[in-house]
C-alpha cells in the first residue's frame, strides 16, 4: 500500500517516526512535507495529501498537525477525501468500517506517539464495512458534486 503523508512544523518529528514505522511494516510512504521544524502553513500540506489520494498516486493519507485539525480541514477540500481525525483507535476503527475514511489526521500535541502508532495500526488492518454505509458515503460524495 502506497501512503502519502504530510505535516506542518508541529507535526514533524511525528511524521519523522510515523514514517520509519509504517515502512518497518512493508507500506510505500510519499513524503509531502514539510521536512523540518522550521515554522509553515498546514493548508499546504493538507492539500498535498488529499491530492495524492484523489489523484492515485497514494492508495490513503496521513496528516499531522499540533491539534489535527487545520490540516484535516484542509485535506477535506480536496473532492474525493475523506480525512478523518482520530484521538483513539476507536475512532480510527469507525473511521475505516463506517466512513471508509481515506486519510487519517491526528495531532502531536494531543496525542503521545504510541497512542498515535495504535491509532495508525487500527486504520490500516480495518476495512470499510459496505451496506448501509456505502450510501450514507455515496452522499457525501453527492455533497461534493453539488458543491462545487
Ligand atoms: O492547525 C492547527 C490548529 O488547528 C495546528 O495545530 C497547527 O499546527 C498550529 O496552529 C500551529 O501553531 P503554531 O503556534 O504556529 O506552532
Amino acid at each position: 500500500m502506497r501512503v502519502a503523508i504530510g505535516s506542518d512544523h508541529a507535526g514533524y518529528q511525528y511524521k519523522e517516526i510515523v514514517k520509519k514505522h509504517l515502512e518497518k511494516k512493508g507500506f510505500q510512504v510519499i513524503d509531502k512535507g514539510t521536512y523540518s521544524e522550521e515554522s509553515v502553513d498546514y493548508p499546504i500540506f493538507g492539500e498535498a495529501v488529499g491530492k495524492a489520494v484523489a489523484s492515485g498516486e497514494a492508495d490513503r493519507g496521513i496528516v499531522i498537525c499540533g491539534t489535527g485539525i487545520g490540516i484535516s480541514i484542509s485535506a477535506n477540500k480536496i473532492k474525493g477525501v475523506r480525512a478523518a481525525l482520530c484521538t483513539n483507535e476507536y475512532m480510527a476503527r469507525m473511521a475505516r468500517k463506517h466512513n471508509n475514511a481515506n486519510v487519517l489526521a491526528f495531532g502531536s500535541r494531543v496525542l503521545g506517539i504510541d497512542v498515535a502508532l495504535g491509532i495508525i495500526d487500527e486504520f490500516f488492518r480495518t476495512e470499510f464495512e459496505g451496506g448501509r454505509h456505502e450510501r450514507r458515503v455515496k452522499l457525501i460524495s453527492k455533497i461534493e458534486d453539488e458543491n462545487l
